[in-house]
């Protein structure tokens, strides 16, 4: 098994007094049921990790890359996989549109950390029992970078996904589950935070239509772009 990441131990069991228990996380917005918004989740030291981790990622085994697309699109966004490797629409164990091999293992720590993300996001001490995220798709956002709106429905698992945010603002729109189009809500998703959506809000449409350039503290560890990690259950063996 692998070591916890430095900083993450006590992510989401350390007391804060300054905090009322009862009502969670300050600014904790459900913007459907099952979708949930925690502004200010990482701390700057747990974001600098992260970031540290997702460089060694970008660099092999199989590098970050711009996705190319059946269609003979790219994507604007890079993307390296962990755990699994996602290519449209399907997920292998070996970055086959890349150099051909396997991906890096999800380590253990950031199992843990998608377990502490569903608690503190659904306020039940239980929420991440049955939580095992087995693959991770990280995406680097420079300033022109955008993602259409799109279902995460690769996954062969209902269970959540959990995205973490880094550097940069953005507008994230988050929509319905039947169509691209409104209605949706746009928000705000600034450095160190939290969005999960699961339940009835697992396969709703998402996008991101718009990065902030130059919003991000370079304390974060990333000097300029946008950051995101969403981790998944792919439900596959
Ligand atoms: O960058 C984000 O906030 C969302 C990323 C996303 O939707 C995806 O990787 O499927
Ligand atoms: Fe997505």
């Amino acid at each position: 098994m692998s070591t916890p990441l430095p900083g993450f131990e006590g992510l989401g069991t350390t007391p804060d007094d300054s905090r009322n228990q009862d009502e969670g996380p300050r600014d904790r917005r459900e913007l459907a049921p099952g979708a949930v918004h925690v502004p200010g989740w990482l701390t700057l030291a747990q974001q600098r990790e992260l970031v540290a981790a997702c460089r060694g990622w970008a660099r092999g085994p199989a590098p970050i890359r711009h996705t190319r697309l059946p269609r003979g699109g790219v994507m604007s966004v890079q993307t390296v996989c962990i755990g699994w490797h996602w290519q449209p629409y399907a997920y292998t164990r070996t970055a086959d549109d890349v150099n051909g091999v396997r991906v890096a293992e999800f380590p253990y720590w950031m199992v843990e950390l998608g377990r502490r993300a569903l608690v503190d996001a659904y306020q039940d001490a239980a929420a991440g029992d049955d939580y095992t995220p087995d693959t991770a798709l990280i995406n680097f956002y420079d300033d022109q970078a955008r993602l259409g709106m799109h279902q995460d429905k690769e996954e062969r698992s209902g269970a959540p996904v959990v995205s973490l945010s880094i550097g940069d603002s953005c507008v994230f729109r988050f929509g319905n589950t039947e169509t691209r189009a409104k209605p949706y809500t746009d928000i705000e998703l600034a450095s160190g935070d939290l969005f999960v959506f699961g339940g009835p809000s697992r396969f709703a449409y998402h996008g991101v239509p718009k990065v902030h350039p130059g919003t991000g503290d370079p304390a974060s560890g990333l000097a300029g772009g946008r950051l995101n990690i969403t981790m998944r259950v792919t439900g596959l063996s």
